[in-house]
């Protein structure tokens, strides 16, 4: 469904919607609970979960997703299951163990970094060392924009001692903020590829990142980009291998991400396994990786762990007023 064509109210569209709060196992990007509200469409479930912090322009984009995919079939996928990476939060070295055996098969492992900026290299180091100790797995780095040019270059150099590092790196995501900087990162790094992240799924021109040669490859994420469709578009226009990753999401978003990674031709292990970070899900059988590989298709959420997990009265109001100004934001635009 397109934006032109949403009805007045949220309602008239979604037979059913729930705000829950799913605690985590480990603290993630700053957080140790997932608030996310699902809904039910005429095609089936879908998530809306933009991050609490973000203003109407930027989660209206995220509804868009949420739209197609309670209204609309996912594109026919091109294979059945999809490899995913493990996730490894910015956590104690001493964690890492634990946190890579809830990944079983899983044949490259995502390290976040720079918590702190340059001040965390030490601690990223001896995260990186247990990763690479612990498995056998390839390994990707994601410092969410934290570096400077000249910390980013500093800092991969610290990497590139560690021993089997060079050896086993895919690449580094979004080392710098700035598509310009991650320009100069690439210039003056050899032997490290250079993926762009929020480059892609926060900018107003994502194929700046392509134009510019700001990156080797890049990190597609269905809800900030619009949906699934809009996202093929994306990879198919920046011409860069693609990496499909999640938003934290519940099992539903989460089954919108493996229509993607499903969709596309090239598959790369897919950020998609965050499930396993999450202590509960709206589904009975939460999106957990077996062997490495997640099923493709939709899910249903349970009732009774929508009721279980179901956010206080206040969260849900604030979640619904969220829901319409962003529904009347992509009314307001259905001209564009
Ligand atoms: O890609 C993954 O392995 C997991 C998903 C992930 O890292 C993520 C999850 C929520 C918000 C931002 C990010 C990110 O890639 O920066
Ligand atoms: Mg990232």
């Amino acid at each position: 469904m397109d934006a032109r064509d949403l009805p007045l109210e949220p309602g008239e569209l979604f037979s059913e919607m729930h705000v829950v709060t799913l605690p985590m196992v480990t603290r993630f990007r700053g957080i140790t609970e997932r608030e996310l509200m699902v809904v039910k469409g005429p095609a089936g479930w879908a998530e809306f979960s933009p991050f609490v912090e973000y203003r109407v322009d930027e989660a209206s984009q995220w509804l868009r997703a949420t739209v197609e995919a309670a209204t609309t079939e996912f594109p026919t996928p091109v294979r059945d299951t999809v490899r995913i990476n493990a996730t490894v939060p910015a956590c104690p070295a001493h964690e890492v163990g634990g946190i890579l055996g809830r990944f079983p098969g899983a044949e490259v492992v995502k390290v976040k970094i720079a918590a702190r900026g340059l001040d965390s290299v030490e601690e990223d180091v001896e995260r990186v060392s247990a990763v690479l100790r612990l498995s056998s797995a390839r390994i990707r780095l994601d410092a969410n924009g934290a570096y400077s040019v000249s910390e980013a270059v500093n800092a991969i150099r610290r990497f590139t001692h560690v021993p089997g590092f060079v050896e086993r790196v895919e690449y580094i995501e979004q080392p710098c903020a700035r598509v310009e900087d991650l320009v100069a990162v690439r210039e003056q790094v050899e032997g490290v590829r250079i993926a762009a992240d929020e480059s892609i799924r926060k900018a107003q021109d994502p194929l700046r990142v392509a134009r510019l040669g700001a990156a080797d490859h890049i990190v597609a994420k269905v809800q900030p980009l619009g949906g699934v469709r809009a996202a093929i578009r994306v990879v198919e226009q920046c011409g860069l291998p693609a990496t499909v990753s999640s938003a934290l999401e519940s099992s539903v978003g989460l089954s919108a991400g493996v229509a993607l990674a499903a969709s596309l031709e090239d598959e790369s292990a897919a950020g998609l396994g965050t499930a396993a970070l999450l202590s509960a899900d709206v589904v009975t059988n939460p999106l957990r990786a077996r062997e490495g590989v997640l099923p493709v298709g939709r899910v249903e959420p349970s009732q009774l762990l929508l009721e279980k997990h179901r956010a206080q009265p206040a969260r849900t109001e604030w979640w619904v007023r969220r829901l319409r100004a962003c529904w009347a934001r992509l009314r307001e635009r259905r001209e564009d």
